[in-house]
């Protein structure tokens, strides 16, 4: 047979007595041990599009899996008809442990998870130099959900022929956050795509921006032509059905291993969930200033150790700035 190669000698034949593959069941199996996998591309009422090999199957979540909901950028197992023909349903009942967890809330106040991508590695901060403004605050809060989800944050700066980067980019150069700026003439000669494409390759890329910044156009460049979305407004119709405004979708990057995990356009970000013990971690020369810290420090608060232990000279106070420029953001304000 041509699934075992050229591996067709007899002892080959003899480990293998059953060629069709259909091995013989016994009740000490584990459950679903053969459970095909997936990775869930989109959410749409809980529908779930999952790519299983080079198909596009829908399924739902089996009742066994209780409260836990599968997300976009989940590996998930799935059993059921797997044929991705139209109109059949296969069931997600396993969820593989997650690297990863994004999420946000549509404001501090709200304790509903608006967007949850999971096994994300990177944030791309999507901002527009001008038109709308930049919001530092916002781009503040995202990296603070970046850091707080172990994700390294992108910075996208686009539409640099409406204005400079410098100024932005000098807010973030004692972060030391990676950043790509592009413009419309870029955009259109493939140079902002090939510049962003460099920094996905081998990531699960989430995208994140205010609407209006340019991030499907952005986006659209970035993935094959029969995944782009038409730009200019909030009613986005894929190709496979509609994009609801609460789920991300995941879109493969065309020539190389790597992701690109669109999601809807925020008016602010939600932080309500964010732990601040974790944000010290993506400041890891001011960890060990914590070390005197009270119990459940914030790091933002009088008692912090980190104030003598910076002025003693360990650190670079910039840094200790920054930590707590990102940490304020927690406190919500108007226009957040
Ligand atoms: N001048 C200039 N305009 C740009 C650039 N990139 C995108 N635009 C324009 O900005 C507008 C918004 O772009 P979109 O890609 O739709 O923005 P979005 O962030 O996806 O916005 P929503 O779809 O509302 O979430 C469009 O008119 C784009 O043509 C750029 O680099 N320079
Ligand atoms: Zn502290």
């Amino acid at each position: 047979m041509r699934r075992y190669g050229k591996h067709t000698d007899e002892d080959d034949i003899r480990s293998r007595p059953n060629p069709k593959g259909n091995r013989p069941r016994t009740n000490i199996r584990p459950k679903h041990e053969d459970a095909a996998e997936g990775f869930v591309l989109t959410v749409d009422r809980g529908r779930l599009t999952c790519l299983v090999e080079d198909r596009e199957i829908t399924a739902m979540k089996a009742r066994e899996l209780g409260r836990k909901a599968a997300v976009v950028g989940d590996r998930v197992g799935l059993v059921g008809d797997l044929s991705g023909r139209k109109d059949t349903l296969a069931r997600i009942v396993r969820i593989e442990e997650r690297r990863s967890v994004l999420r946000r809330t549509a404001d501090d106040d709200d304790p509903f998870e608006r967007v949850v991508v999971a096994n994300a590695d990177q944030l791309a901060i999507v901002t527009a130099l001008a038109d709308p403004e930049p919001r530092p605050r916002l781009i503040d809060r995202c990296l603070v959900a970046a850091y707080d989800a172990g994700l390294a944050p992108l910075l996208v700066l686009t539409k640099s022929d409406l204005a400079p980067a410098d100024k932005l980019l000098e807010t973030y150069a004692t972060l030391g956050v990676d950043h790509v700026v592009t413009s419309r003439e870029e955009l259109e000669n493939g140079d902002a795509a090939d510049r962003v494409r460099e920094r996905l390759a081998g990531h699960i890329t989430a995208f994140v921006g205010h609407s209006g910044v340019g991030k499907t156009t952005l986006v659209n460049s970035l993935v094959a032509e029969d995944r782009r979305r038409a730009t200019g407004h909030v009613n986005r119709v894929t190709g496979r059905g509609r994009h609801t405004t609460t789920s991300a979708l995941a879109l493969p990057l065309p020539g190389v291993e790597g992701w690109v995990i669109d999601t809807p356009g925020v008016r602010s970000f939600g932080l309500h969930h964010v732990d601040p013990s974790r944000v010290i971690l993506a400041f890891p020369d001011l960890v060990p200033g914590t070390e005197e810290c009270p119990r459940a420090c914030s790091h933002d608060e009088k008692d912090c150790a980190l104030d003598a232990w910076v002025a003693e000279g360990h650190a670079d106070p910039a840094r200790l700035y920054s930590l707590r420029r990102l940490l304020a953001t927690r406190e919500r304000r108007e226009g957040d």
